[in-house]
Order: structure tokens, then C-alpha cells, then sequence
């Protein structure tokens, strides 16, 4: 049974409906905190008056396929490969993102959501086929912090994540890099100007290798997701300070530039 975690937000009209933001598997694609990415979107939702609601999908759980937005975090191989296994089965997330609902997917999850990935024993497993992406051990693990420019319309801000990952992806035609790599490692391969590409974006997935969480690190990148549930521009936001973020950014940027 899906559980509803309420994130306390009280209706600010009748008019108004609760914006549901579904946890892909967090027992199994939640080793790396990657969780705290919908209690951000649920945050800031909250503080612009939006009541919201968080709802954890356990690996027994169908898919519901009319949340708002949806969220899957990053993984270990073992509980990655459970993942995919469990997906594979359950068309759920497929109609939603049919019906263009914002799905943000982190490192583990953007391998499983492409066409397969190859683990660090070398086992090919089947993915989603929701990314034209795949994904092959790069030898040594990428480890550390990771800076992105966005490449995404619509994002202006510098990316800043954590990346603790061994395989590296290459994006087919129909998916997009969500940025290129300004410190780090990313995807592990070039775009055609010798860039180094970070995630992927096709369709209403946004996808990328960054942990933080990485909505906690880039506010712009959680009111782009926002605003896509929402069906507004991100500019119809009205802006959110949350303390301490500023500063989080500022020294996390820090070390693109040393
Ligand atoms: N951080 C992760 O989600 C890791 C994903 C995958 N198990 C890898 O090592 O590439």
C-alpha cells in the first residue's frame, strides 16, 4: 500500500488542490538521501501557499500514474537491479510520463530508465527504455563533487551535486545532456564540442547524476520542476529564499573554481 507522509500544509482556498509528489521504491533508491528531493519540492511548495503531499511507492505498491511529480533516487547495484526488475513490470510510471508528468530521476534510476546498463560485475540488465541512454562500468569510480552549466531551457543557474557512481552513460538521439560538466566526471562521455555531458532529458524526464540532494543544491532546478507540475512558467513562481542555500551554493561552487 502506498503511504501518504503529509508534508502539513494546510489549503490556503478550496480552489486549490494538493500538489502529490510520489517517492519511486525509497527502500531501495534512497541509500544516498536522494529522498530529501521531494521534501524540497514539497517545502517549496508549501511556502508559496501550495498544500502538498508526499506519497512513498514501496516495491510492492502499483505505480499510480496520476501523481504530479515523481521522484527515484540513486542506488547500490543490488538494490538498482531489484528496481529495474520491479519496473520493468508495472506501467505506471509509463502513463504518467505519457501523460507528461515531470519525473526527476537520480544516477541509479537514470540507468535503470534507459535501455540497460552493464553493472560493475559486468551483468547487462534490461532497463525502462524511457531514456535513449545506456550505461557501462567506466573502470574507476567518479567520486566527488560535480558542477554543471545547465543546458536545459529555462535553467540559468550553475548545477552543484555530489556524484558517487561506476558506471558511465552514453545518450542516444532523442535524449538530451541536462548540462555540461564544469568539475567532475557526469556521464563519463563527450558531446561533439569535447564537452563532458552530465544526465539527461528527454521528454518530462529530467535525469542526472548529482546527489545532495540535488533539489536542496539548485532551488531554480526544483521551481523548473514545480512550475512543470503546476502547468505554469517558472517565472509565474513567486520567489523563495530558504536560509542557508545561498551559502551552501556558494561554497559548493567553490571548487569549480580552485
Ligand atoms: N549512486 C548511484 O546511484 C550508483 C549507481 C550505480 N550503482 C553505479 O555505481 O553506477
Amino acid at each position: 500500500m502506498t503511504h501518504a507522509e503529509s508534508a502539513q500544509v494546510p489549503h490556503t482556498s478550496s480552489s486549490e488542490s494538493t500538489l502529490r509528489i510520489g517517492v519511486i521504491l525509497p527502500e531501495v533508491l534512497g541509500t544516498y538521501g536522494d529522498t530529501g528531493n521531494a521534501v524540497v519540492l514539497a517545502e517549496r511548495a508549501r511556502r508559496r501557499g501550495i498544500a502538498a503531499e508526499i506519497i512513498h511507492i514501496g516495491i510492492d505498491d502499483a505505480v499510480p500514474d496520476s501523481l504530479d511529480i515523481y521522484t527515484m533516487g540513486g542506488g547500490e547495484d543490488i538494490a538498482q537491479e531489484i528496481a529495474a526488475s520491479k519496473l520493468r513490470n508495472d506501467s505506471g510510471l509509463v502513463r504518467a510520463l505519457n501523460a507528461g508528468r515531470p519525473l526527476l530521476a537520480i544516477c541509479a534510476s537514470l540507468q535503470v530508465l534507459g535501455h540497460w546498463y552493464e553493472d560493475a560485475r559486468g551483468q547487462q540488465v534490461s532497463g525502462l527504455g524511457l531514456l535513449d541512454a545506456t550505461t557501462r562500468p567506466q573502470g574507476a569510480r567518479s567520486i566527488g563533487e560535480l558542477v554543471c552549466e545547465p543546458a536545459l531551457e529555462g535553467l540559468t543557474e550553475l548545477l552543484t551535486g555530489f556524484e558517487n557512481h561506476g558506471g558511465g552513460t552514453t545518450l542516444g538521439p532523442d535524449a538530451r545532456p541536462l548540462g555540461r560538466v564544469r568539475f567532475g566526471n557526469g556521464n563519463t562521455t563527450l558531446d561533439i564540442e569535447g564537452a563532458t555531458q552530465e544526465g539527461a532529458v528527454q521528454g518530462s524526464i529530467i535525469a542526472t547524476y548529482m546527489h545532495g540532494p540535488v533539489l536542496a543544491r539548485n532551488p531554480q532546478l526544483a521551481d523548473l520542476l514545480l512550475a512543470r507540475a503546476m502547468g505554469v512558467e517558472l517565472a509565474a513562481l513567486a520567489p523563495v529564499e530558504i536560509p542557508g542555500v545561498k551559502q551552501l551554493r556558494a561554497e559548493r561552487l567553490a571548487v569549480a573554481r580552485s
